[in-house]
């Protein structure tokens, strides 16, 4: 295994300039902490942006600048002003963030800035490319980034990719009014792992690849012409260790040990021994929902009059992308609420609201969340909030109350917590007051499974977990491609061939020969096809099959006077020599009468699906349709029909985009055993791409060449990536 490579916007430390002298601190946050275990040691590097602009950086400092940050393992991607300007104050923070986190109404769709994300992020890719060699693990991460992955791929195909997503993603309704939808997601899609806080993004994710690439998509498999690519969610979590320990100690600090801040709450306290201590700890940021906390507290203090004088909330709010008017717009817009409130309920003796507006160090952090008796963190939306996470650790007694959005990611682990809707002011109300009148014991249960879930599931847990994922998923890469028609295999096979006396080909048609298209009829042979199919039917001592699940009266018009042998309706009829059609199998249709109505129920709440009637066989076409919906309803089609045909002999046939009721005695394996047992062939080859042609794979001999067209779960030996390469692979055996 090679090196790892980490990138992302912001480094793991931050650059000090002081006395013309520079230095690199580590940061705090927790992805820093959380890479430990997967950065560390030589054989790791991480590349991200220092947080200085070129103009920023004095010339003379700069070579000391990648020194110091080489100590640290990092690497840094030189940005202008005017490339952050348009990158990260820009495109990634004015467009992409606002989207994410479904505020619409806040989202700039700037050409200009959009061409400089991508810009920004082919730099990135190149700082990668510069340093990539064979066998290196890239993981890229966020959304200002979300490019890089293809941009890496591009260049080096062999390469694996991690990518995770920090933030929210939206659904599909959100995401579609992206003007670069596509480009993004195609961006994404370099990545070999595409990782999530929680199954909701994952799914949006899903279902916007679905619908708008018209990938197809299997649980959580997306599968590209050369390669599948893994989708899943890993909740990240914090550094428990760090946080519970740092406030044990906390606990045997002296007076004279304490901060400034842990003396003033400390007095709090003393003389207020009975009030309590409320927390709010966010990024000044409109996702977070802070002014409309301040909002639910009045309304509280109102609805409550008796808690008046009763409880504090320290608001702390750390300055964030300053330089995106929305935030300027809300800084002011919270001062004003912060100083309204407490005018209009401040006494003598108290203030409701304690405000800070800056970044606090870790040591007061602690301070803060020990001493607070309810954390009241309720985002709007939020990818993860680790603030809850750090709260909980910190409750060495395991007493303290967590209020906690549903709309926070976190939320999905932290079900013991108050979850309330933060837009419901009613609700989020009741919840303050559930939180101050919480006996102790209640309190401890909650927090004592908690702090289990979050000690076992900590942030290096969750990085070994996406590194252990990304490195299966390469394996599971290299394990197909063993199944690889290669070059190599493939003259092995016409050496077979060439060397055979009498030779069988079995071909699959719509998926291997001819491309899909959403009006069945429409996919009929093109010119080259015909070349191709009359050259494989010239060959001497050879067989050719054309093995369809196809109606006779499509075939018949396509192929009959060209006289090639045919299977179709998956075995039902054959025609050989240009034979009419006759029957291979002796089938009744007598059930379809009980059948049809219910696909036609389907079709007249399936808007594009619609039934394709053959002799034998009923089919429901749905490929026409929303793909999401289009699933459910198959699903759906699927239990009503396998409870109705219970007592027939009938089975379903989950084809590509089509569900086929048809007699169970019927399928391509038995049809295309039935033509080979006529001859002695010593060469036999079948091909094929759907769930229909595995029929074939597994009931021809041991010896047949079996080939899948596409990545799918297969029983064939062998997999070729598309059709463009099934006739190339045919021309060959023709030649
Ligand atoms: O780099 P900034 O623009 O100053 O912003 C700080 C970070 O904010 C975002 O954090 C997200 O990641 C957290 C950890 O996964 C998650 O808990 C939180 O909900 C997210 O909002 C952003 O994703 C980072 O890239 C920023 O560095
Ligand atoms: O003054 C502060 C306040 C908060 N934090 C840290 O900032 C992170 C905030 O992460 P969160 O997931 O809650 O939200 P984000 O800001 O990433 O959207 C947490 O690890 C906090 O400990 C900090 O370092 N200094």
């Amino acid at each position: 295994m090679g090196k790892t490579i980490i990138i992302s916007n912001r480094l793991p430390v931050q650059l000090q300039i002081s006395n013309g002298g520079i230095s690199a601190i580590p940061s705090v946050g927790g992805l820093a902490t959380g890479m430990k275990s997967v950065h560390s040691g030589s054989d790791s590097v991480w590349i991200g942006w220092s947080g200085l602009t070129d103009e920023e950086i004095p010339k003379k400092l700069a070579p000391k600048i990648d020194q110091a940050l080489a100590e640290h393992g990092s690497a840094k991607v030189n940005l202008t002003a005017k490339e952050v300007d348009g990158f990260y104050y820009g495109f990634s923070n004015r467009t992409i963030w606002p989207l994410f986190h479904y505020f619409l109404e806040y989202s700039e769709f700037e050409l200009e800035s959009w061409n400089v994300y991508k810009a920004v992020n082919q730099k990135f890719a190149d700082a990668i490319l510069e340093k990539a060699e064979d066998d290196d693990i890239v993981w890229v991460h966020d959304y200002q980034l979300m490019l890089v992955p293809q941009m890496v791929r591009a260049k080096r195909p062999d390469i694996s990719i991690g990518f995770f997503l920090h933030i929210p993603f939206p659904s599909f309704e959100i995401f579609r009014t992206l003007p670069w939808r596509e480009e993004v997601l195609e961006g994404l899609l370099g990545a070999d792992l595409i990782g999530f806080h929680t199954y909701d993004y994952e799914r949006h994710f899903l279902s916007s690849v679905r619908r708008l690439l018209g990938l197809e998509v299997s649980f959580n498999d997306i599968y590209l012409n050369d390669r599948i690519i893994k989708v899943d969610s890993f909740p990240m979590g914090i550094d428990y260790k760090k946080f519970s320990e740092a406030a044990k100690e906390h606990e045997k600090n002296t007076t004279s040990q304490q901060t400034e801040l842990q003396q003033r709450l400390n007095n709090h306290k003393r003389s207020t021994p009975d009030a309590k201590l409320i927390l709010s700890i966010d990024r000044l940021d409109y996702s977070k929902g802070i002014a409309k906390r301040l909002n639910a507290f009045e309304y509280f203090l109102n609805k409550f009059p008796q808690y008046k004088e009763k409880v504090r909330l320290i608001i702390l709010a750390v300055p964030s992308r300053s330089n995106v008017p929305q935030y300027q717009l809300l800084k002011k817009e919270v001062d004003e609420l912060i100083g309204r409130i407490n005018g209009d309920f401040s006494t003598v003796s108290w203030t409701p609201i304690w405000y800070f507006y800056r970044s606090v160090p870790f040591e007061n952090l602690i301070d803060l969340y020990t001493s607070s008796d309810i954390a009241w963190l309720t985002p709007l939306r939020d990818g993860m909030n680790l603030v809850a996470k750090e709260y909980i650790a910190t409750r060495t007694d395991k007493t303290g109350v967590l209020i906690l959005s549903e709309m926070a990611g976190s939320a999905n682990e932290m079900n013991e917590s108050l979850l309330v809707n933060p837009n419901n002011f009613e609700q989020t109300a009741n919840a303050i007051y559930e939180a101050i009148n919480m006996p102790i014991e209640e309190q401890k249960e909650r927090n004592t499974e908690l702090q289990k879930r979050l000690e076992r599931y900590n942030v290096e847990r969750w990085a070994n977990d996406f590194m252990s994922s990304l490195k299966e998923q390469k394996e599971r890469d290299a394990a197909n491609i063993s199944k690889r028609l290669t070059e190599h295999r493939l003259s092995a096979v016409l050496d077979d061939f060439k060397k055979a006396k009498k030779r069988m080909l079995f071909l699959d048609y719509d998926g291997t020969l001819s491309k899909f298209h959403v009006d069945p009829q429409k996919a009929g042979p093109d010119e080259e096809l015909y070349a191709l199919l009359d050259a494989l039917n010239a060959l001497k001592d050879t067989e050719v099959y054309l093995v369809s699940g196809r109606d006779k009266e499509t075939f018949t018009k396509w192929f009959l006077p060209k006289k090639y042998n045919m299977i179709v309706e998956h075995g039902v009829w054959i025609s050989q020599n240009g034979e009419d059609f006759r029957m291979l199998e002796n089938v009744k249709n007598d059930w379809m009468e009980k059948i049809r109505p219910v696909l036609e129920s389907f079709v007249d709440r399936t808007p594009g699906s619609f039934i394709e009637e053959k002799n034998y066989s009923l089919a429901w076409h749905y490929r026409k349709t929303d793909p999401d919906f289009g699933n459910l309803r198959a699903n759906e089609l699927n239990t009503v029909l396998t409870s109705l045909i219970a007592n027939d002999d009938l089975s379903i046939l989950n084809g590509n985009k089509v569900m086929e009721i048809k007699s169970s005695n019927v399928n391509k394996g038995r049809a295309t055993m039935r033509v080979l047992g006529e001859g002695d062939y010593d060469f036999v080859f079948a091909i094929g791409d759907d769930w229909t042609d595995e029929f074939m794979f597994q009931e021809l001999p041991e010896r047949t060449v079996t080939v899948k067209v596409g990545r799918q779960k297969t029983h064939a030996k062998y997999f070729i990536d598309d059709i463009k390469y099934v006739r190339n692979v045919l021309k060959r055996f023709a030649e």
